[in-house]
């Protein structure tokens, strides 16, 4: 069938894009041929059908689902757009730029799809399902990840450790008593317990909570209960920063158990960490892998970190490639902004906001940690998670965890007062600015002309992770291509030898320029996101180097390189899953800007570790306290 060709006898709203484009606000080509490509397949079906006098409701849904889908959503609820106008817009003084286009009320609209036939089973390239409305591809994934949840929550014999005494033991040996603070529940110690004696668990938690010193002590009891068969582990991180991170962080943990545990348990620990994309097998040019549902990776314990930034595909494809008998350990920040592409899978995973366990839960944890008031029993227990609530890194006064609490829960006005007493010097560790750019070039004396002096490159690498400039957006006056090229002309005004280097200004390449990868290249082994630095070697030749890992430094000529940027400011959603010593935020100017959200801001601030610069008008700060990332997913009632 030629689904550019229309039937005769059906009209579709617009003849063409242009004439959609006129009216209707915010709609790109691609949802108007989305949605025009499958109005026309659903009636090339139904030629004879009464559902022909609605084809612009039905257009004009596809098109609602599309953009959608485009926002990240992985489908679109038909309570979201019934009975409204949508594409319409209009100027500060109320002339009508587009008129756009009304929907029938919710009823209508159910009756509606329920008449075209176009449920699960029905074969269709769009699902009408649970009053919302999918495309195939997005609606199986989400049934990948309900029913493997399901599957662990309905079967208890897939709990591998059933002997109560030696479990506690093992918990008492790792939480010694002395670990107890005034009373306060060891969540650590709780959530070890918990994800003992189940085949999944989510353990969330924001940042320096402890997540990966908690999951080490979880994989130290793994491994002393194995009795003796060697586990077959993995540790998983969305990008290879993440990974390399969890890798760190689990070796410094280790390292600090050397009290609590024998030398062979501790080396039992797995310690290296994977991309997702590597453990599954990455086929060349396609998006599936070579584990699958059909060929299962041979795992007993799978640790998957930085949960937030994994989309829907990706983690519905791990699932479905992890045989049965497979632990499953879930870490993440549910706080922090969701994947980049389609699905919010840790918030969908966390829909309550506090640890609450079902009787029988409570009842079981109580008896293997000796806590004996973990909560009380709720209706909305949600037995595989635990939160994590005492940040280590962010204790006391300092202003960055204050900061990043008040963002989170929405508190504008609260969290614009810690930045006005930020100004008068009132809180340690921020510095806020309104939209000056009076901190750069300090900032850039500080942090980016030193990289130049820098005797190693280990030292360079070094430096470079003490700051960064995040900003929201990659264009316009405070988009980050704007934010690097201030950056090179402050430092070309400070180091004369960056003035005459004529190499520089032909190829825009010199000594210690950071750069980051942006797309992927499996023959390099170089993914995007990773970032590096040109350096001069020892013959005189500009390389770029990439830290692989701590102690292996990969050399590579520029000109192999795959497409790149510079990177002295990078945007917030390429910086989740790192961290640096000293960030400073660069917000719009724009209120309305969408990308404005508490997320966004909450993500960017606690990348900081220890100080934190913000540059922000007071109107744009409001507005992305207030806004909140809302992603439509078949979890939600
Ligand atoms: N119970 C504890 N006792 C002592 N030190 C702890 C404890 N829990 C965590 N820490 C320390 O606090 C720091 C942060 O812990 P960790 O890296 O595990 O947090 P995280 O939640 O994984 O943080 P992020 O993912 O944001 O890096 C580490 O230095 C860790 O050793």
């Amino acid at each position: 069938m030629n689904l550019l060709t229309e039937p005769h006898a059906i009209k579709m709203p617009y003849a063409r894009y242009s004439e959609a484009s006129r009216q209707i606000a915010g709609i790109e080509a691609i949802d108007y041929f989305f949605a025009r490509q499958f109005s026309q397949l659903l009636f090339s079906e139904r030629q004879e059908s009464g559902v022909n006098s609605q084809v612009n409701n039905i257009f004009h849904c596809f098109l609602a689902l599309h953009m959608s889908l485009r926002a990240g959503h992985s489908c679109l609820p038909l309570k979201e757009i019934a009975g409204q106008l949508l594409g319409f817009a209009s100027d500060e003084n109320g002339v009508v730029s587009h008129q756009g286009y009304a929907l029938p009320d919710i009823k209508s609209l159910t009756a509606l799809f329920n008449e075209l036939a176009i449920a699960p089973d029905a074969q269709q390239a769009i699902i009408f399902d649970g009053q919302r409305l999918y495309l195939r591809r997005y609606y199986l994934f989400e049934q990948t990840l309900l029913s493997y949840l399901s599957a662990q929550q309905n079967s208890a014999d897939h709990i591998v450790i059933q002997d109560e005494k030696a479990l506690a033991q093992c918990i008492n040996r790792l939480f010694p008593a002395n670990n107890q603070i005034n009373d306060e529940i060891d969540w650590q110690k709780v959530a070890v317990a918990n994800a003992l004696n189940k085949t999944f668990s989510v353990i969330a938690g924001g940042p320096g909570t402890g997540k990966t010193y908690t999951v080490t002590k979880l994989l130290a009891a793994l491994v002393s209960l194995s009795q003796a068969k060697a586990l077959k582990m993995a540790l998983v991180a969305p990008t290879g920063k993440a990974a390399q991170r969890l890798s760190e962080s689990i070796v410094q943990a280790v390292a600090g158990f050397s009290d609590l545990l024998p030398a062979d348990i501790l080396q039992a620990i797995p310690t290296n960490s994977q991309t997702i994309h590597r453990l599954l097998g990455v086929i060349p040019h396609s998006p599936n892998f070579i584990f699958n549902q059909d060929n299962k990776l041979d795992l007993d314990v799978l640790l998957v970190d930085e949960v937030s930034m994994v989309d829907l595909p990706l983690m519905a494809r791990l699932l479905s490639a992890l045989p049965s008998r497979c632990r499953v350990i879930l870490l993440g920040d549910a706080q922090q902004l969701p994947s980049v592409a389609a699905g919010s899978v840790l918030a969908d995973l966390t829909p309550i906001k506090q640890t609450q366990y079902s009787a029988e839960n409570q009842g079981y944890l109580s008896r293997v940690t000796q806590i004996q008031h973990i909560g009380r029993a709720s209706k909305n227990s949600v037995d595989y998670l635990t939160y994590l609530t005492k940040s280590r890194r962010f204790d006391g006064q300092g202003g960055i965890g204050l900061l990043a609490n008040a963002v989170i829960n929405g508190e504008s006005e609260q969290s614009w007062q810690l930045l006005q007493q930020a100004k008068a010097h009132q809180v340690p560790q921020l510095a806020w600015y309104d939209n000056s750019r009076l901190w750069l070039t300090q900032l850039v004396k500080q942090y980016y002309l030193p990289l130049q002096q820098a005797s190693s490159i280990e030292q360079a690498f070094d430096w470079l992770s003490q700051f960064r400039i995040l900003a929201a957006t990659r264009s316009g006056e405070t988009g980050v291509e704007n934010l690097n090229a201030q950056v090179e002309t402050i430092l070309q005004q400070l180091s004369p030898a960056l003035q005459t280097n004529t190499h520089a200004a032909q190829t825009g390449l010199y000594h210690a320029k950071p750069i980051m990868i942006l797309e992927n290249d499996y023959a390099l082994g170089l993914y995007n996101g990773d970032i590096g630095l040109i350096w001069r070697n020892n013959a005189g030749h500009l390389m770029a180097m990439f830290e692989q890992s701590a102690d292996n430094i990969q050399a590579v000529l520029p000109s192999r390189l795959p497409q790149f940027e510079t990177v002295y400011a990078m945007t917030i959603h390429k910086t989740q899953g790192s961290e640096f010593g000293h960030v400073a935020i660069v917000l719009p100017k724009d209120p309305d800007n969408q990308l404005l959200s508490r997320e966004l801001l909450y993500t960017g601030i606690t990348r900081a570790k220890q100080q934190l610069t913000i540059d922000s008008h007071k109107a744009v700060w409001y507005q992305g306290v207030e806004r909140q990332v809302i992603r439509y997913s078949g979890f939600q009632e």
